[in-house]
C-alpha cells in the first residue's frame, strides 16, 4: 500500500520551555487538499518546519511519503518529490528570476516551467531584489510546482497575492487533486479553505483540536440562530446537543448549530421569544469557535502563555 504523503505520530516540538506543537498525530491522504489551520502561534509553522527537516522533533515521528524526516538520506529522497512554499519567501537577492528557476530546475526538474510562468508571470530578467512581495510569491509558486511534485507543503501560500492570482493558484491545486497529487497548506483565509480544502486539521496551543472534512464541519454548524428573549438566562441554558456554541451580545443570543430545529423550538419554548432570525452559517461562524476561547481551560501546560510572536 502507498505510504501517506504526510504522517505525524505523537509529534512534539518544544523550543526550550516553549511549546511549539504537542502530541500531533494525523495523516494526509494521497490526492487530498488538506488545510492546516489555527490561530497565530498555534504551531502550524513549527509542524511544517519539522516536516521539512528544518527543526528536530523533541519527541514523536514525522514522515513524508514513507520517509522519515529525521533520517538525512530519506529526507533527501522525499525532498525530490516535494514542492515547498515557505511563509516568508527569500531568495538570494542578487540573482534574477530566471537564475532562481534555473537553480531549482537543475535540482529537481522543471517540465511545467513555461506553462506556470504564463499563469504566474514575473519579471524574469530583473533581480529578485526588485520584486514586489506578490511577484516573489509567484516566483516561489513556479519554483515549487514546476517539477510537478507528488506532494506540496505550503505555509500561507496566498498571502500577498491579488485575487486573480489567488484564483489561478486554487485552480492549480484543483488540477493537482484531479491528477492524484497531494497539497498541504496552512492558512488564515477561511474562504479559501471552504473553496479548495477537502479536509482540515485545526491546531490550537500546539495541539490538534479538530480533524475532519470541511463538509462535515460545515454541516455540524450549518445554521445561525439569533434570538432575543424577554428573560435573561445564561448562554449555557440555551445549549443542547447539536449546538456548537452560544454567545450573548447585548440582549441577543447567537447560536451556531446543526439543523436541529425541533430541539431548538423545544428549548426556546421555555422562554418568551421577542425576536428570532435563522440563517445559514458562514464558514467564519462555524470555524471561529476553534480560534476563540483559548483561555477556556483546555490549556494544561506551564508552556501556556508563551505565545510570543514568532
Ligand atoms: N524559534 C523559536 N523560538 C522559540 N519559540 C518559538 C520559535 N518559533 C516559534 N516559537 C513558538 O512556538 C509556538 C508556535 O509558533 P508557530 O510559529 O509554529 O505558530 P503558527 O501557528 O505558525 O503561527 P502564525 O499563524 O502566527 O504563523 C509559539 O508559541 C511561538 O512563539
Amino acid at each position: 500500500m502507498e505510504s501517506p504523503p504526510i504522517e505525524l505520530e505523537s509529534l512534539t516540538k518544544y523550543y526550550g520551555d516553549v511549546r511549539g506543537v504537542e502530541d500531533l498525530t494525523f495523516a494526509v491522504d494521497v490526492g487530498e487538499i488538506f488545510g492546516f489551520l489555527g490561530p497565530n502561534g498555534a504551531g502550524k509553522s513549527t509542524a511544517i518546519r519539522v516536516l521539512l527537516g528544518l527543526l528536530k522533533p523533541t519527541d514523536g515521528t514525522a514522515s513524508l511519503m514513507g520517509r522519515s524526516v529525521t533520517n538525512r538520506t530519506e529526507l533527501r529522497e522525499a525532498k525530490r518529490r516535494l514542492g515547498y512554499l515557505p511563509s516568508d519567501v527569500t531568495f538570494y537577492d542578487r540573482v534574477t528570476g530566471t537564475e532562481v528557476l534555473d537553480h531549482f530546475g537543475r535540482l529537481r526538474g522543471d517540465e511545467r516551467r513555461e506553462e506556470l510562468l504564463e499563469r504566474f508571470p514575473v519579471p524574469l530578467d530583473r533581480s529578485v531584489k526588485a520584486y514586489s512581495s506578490g511577484n516573489r510569491q509567484k516566483l516561489a509558486i513556479v519554483a515549487a510546482f514546476m517539477h510537478e511534485p507528488e506532494l506540496a507543503i505550503m505555509d500561507e501560500p496566498t498571502s500577498g497575492l491579488d485575487p486573480l492570482v489567488q484564483n489561478e493558484f486554487y485552480d492549480l491545486l484543483e488540477e493537482r487533486r484531479d491528477a492524484g497529487r497531494t497539497s498541504f497548506f496552512s492558512s488564515h483565509i477561511l474562504s479559501e479553505v471552504r473553496r479548495v480544502c477537502d479536509r482540515v486539521g485545526i491546531v490550537r496551543n500546539g495541539r490538534l483540536i479538530e480533524l475532519d472534512t470541511v463538509d462535515n464541519i460545515l454541516e455540524e454548524g450549518g445554521t445561525v440562530v439569533t434570538v432575543r428573549l424577554a428573560e435573561d438566562p445564561p448562554p449555557s441554558a440555551l445549549e443542547f446537543p447539536g449546538v456548537a456554541r452560544v454567545d450573548r451580545r447585548g440582549g441577543e443570543y447567537r447560536l451556531v448549530l446543526a439543523r436541529e430545529f425541533d430541539a431548538l423550538i423545544e428549548r426556546l419554548a421555555e422562554y418568551t421569544v421577542l425576536e428570532l432570525e435563522i440563517r445559514e452559517a458562514s464558514i467564519e461562524d462555524v470555524f471561529m469557535h476553534f480560534y476563540g476561547d483559548a483561555d477556556r481551560g483546555d490549556d494544561d501546560s506551564a508552556a501556556n502563555g508563551a505565545d510570543a510572536p514568532s
